[in-house]
């Protein structure tokens, strides 16, 4: 749950009053997400989502999120909408934090993804690629190869508290990806966070995706290997081979892997694991007080590490070159 900044129902409504969507006539926070605070809000003319923007947002990067979302959605990708205010401004200031208003998107997010959603997700995710690839406006990825020891280094000290010979293991592998990462695979905006939670399906169609807030400039198949990571794990943690597969046919109808992305399939595979294993433990051991949050379990990513450490070639996804 993800509420970590209260707002006054006069405060919001005075907000709200500085678009032209009607009146405030309800609004809640969403028990869901963990890095930003977000609002349902209800006005005279419909339903909208209100985004503070917390801790890991630079608000320098807002502009990029926002023109990203138009881009795409002028080009067919289903995604939130930024709602200009009455003077076509984008970003405003709720509650001392930066806030957006965005449309609403119909859907809800499959809990246990099958092979058809892993399919679908692919194909939108190659869509979502091309449709990015003249867009003017580029990030740097905070969460790359780069910024994993710094991460790390934060919280180093008491990572085995979570698990013992954590430590030892996180060194062992920053060392081996620093060695082996590429970087010479064909590069665009990437989502970089499209996990379950933040695609939307009606049926078993995809209906939208969200959260674009780690989009950032990086290597595309570096996308695909963190998909492999949130959408190919059963809750038992066993790999599913048949959701890759889905997966990686799925994306390769739309955009054709060259062979030197399909062979680095298994190192980014083991990069997108520990990126996402660092900012767990990070976050799992440094909650801040008072916030509507349930941080998430960083030893899942562990243990998919682990998988990926035994994939020798990427084969093991399902796919041949
Ligand atoms: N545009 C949207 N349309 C409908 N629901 C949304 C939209 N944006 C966010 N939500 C809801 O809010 C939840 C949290 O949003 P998310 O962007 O994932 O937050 P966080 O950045 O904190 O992870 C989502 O799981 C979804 O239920
Ligand atoms: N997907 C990340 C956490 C980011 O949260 P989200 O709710 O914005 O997807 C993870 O699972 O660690």
């Amino acid at each position: 749950m993800a509420v970590y900044t209260d707002v006054a129902d006069e405060e919001l409504s005075a907000f709200i009053d500085q678009y032209q969507i009607g009146r405030l006539l309800s609004f809640k926070g969403i028990a869901e997400g963990v890095e930003n605070s977000n609002f349902l809000v209800h006005t005279q003319t419909g339903h909208f989502i209100l985004t503070l923007y917390e801790k890991r947002v630079d608000p320098a990067d807002l502009p990029f999120f926002l023109h990203l979302l138009n881009h795409l959605a002028s080009k067919d990708i289903s995604c939130p909408v930024p709602v200009p205010d009455k003077t076509g401004t984008l970003l405003g200031t709720l509650a001392e934090r930066p806030a957006a208003l965005v449309t609403f998107l119909d859907g809800m997010w499959v809990k246990r993804p099958k092979p058809v959603h892993c399919e679908q997700l692919g194909q939108t995710m190659a869509r979502m690629h091309l449709a990015a690839a003249d867009f003017d406006m580029r990030r740097a990825n905070a969460l790359d190869l780069a910024g994993w020891r710094p991460l790390f280094e934060k919280c180093a000290d008491r990572a085995d508290e979570v698990h013992p010979g954590l430590s030892d293991l996180v060194v062992r592998e920053l060392d081996h990806l620093e060695a082996a990462w590429p970087d010479d695979l064909p590069r665009g905006i990437i989502h970089a966070d499209l996990f379950p939670d933040n695609v939307f399906f009606l049926g078993e169609e995809l209906s939208g995706l969200i959260d674009f807030y780690f989009a950032c400039s990086d290597q595309l198949a570096y996308d695909i290997a963190i998909c492999l990571n949130a959408w190919c794990f059963e809750t038992d943690l066993s790999f599913n081979i048949t959701k890759a597969r889905a997966l990686l046919n799925g994306y390769g109808k739309v955009r054709s892997l060259s062979r030197r992305e399909y062979d680095s399939l298994p190192t980014l595979a083991r990069g997108a694991a520990l990126r996402f294993l660092l900012t767990r433990l990070y976050d799992w051991l440094s909650v801040p007080e008072g916030a509507l949050v349930t941080p998430k379990d960083p030893m899942e990513y562990v243990k998919k590490l682990r998988f990926h450490q035994t994939v020798g070639t990427a084969s093991a996804y399902g796919l041949s070159p």
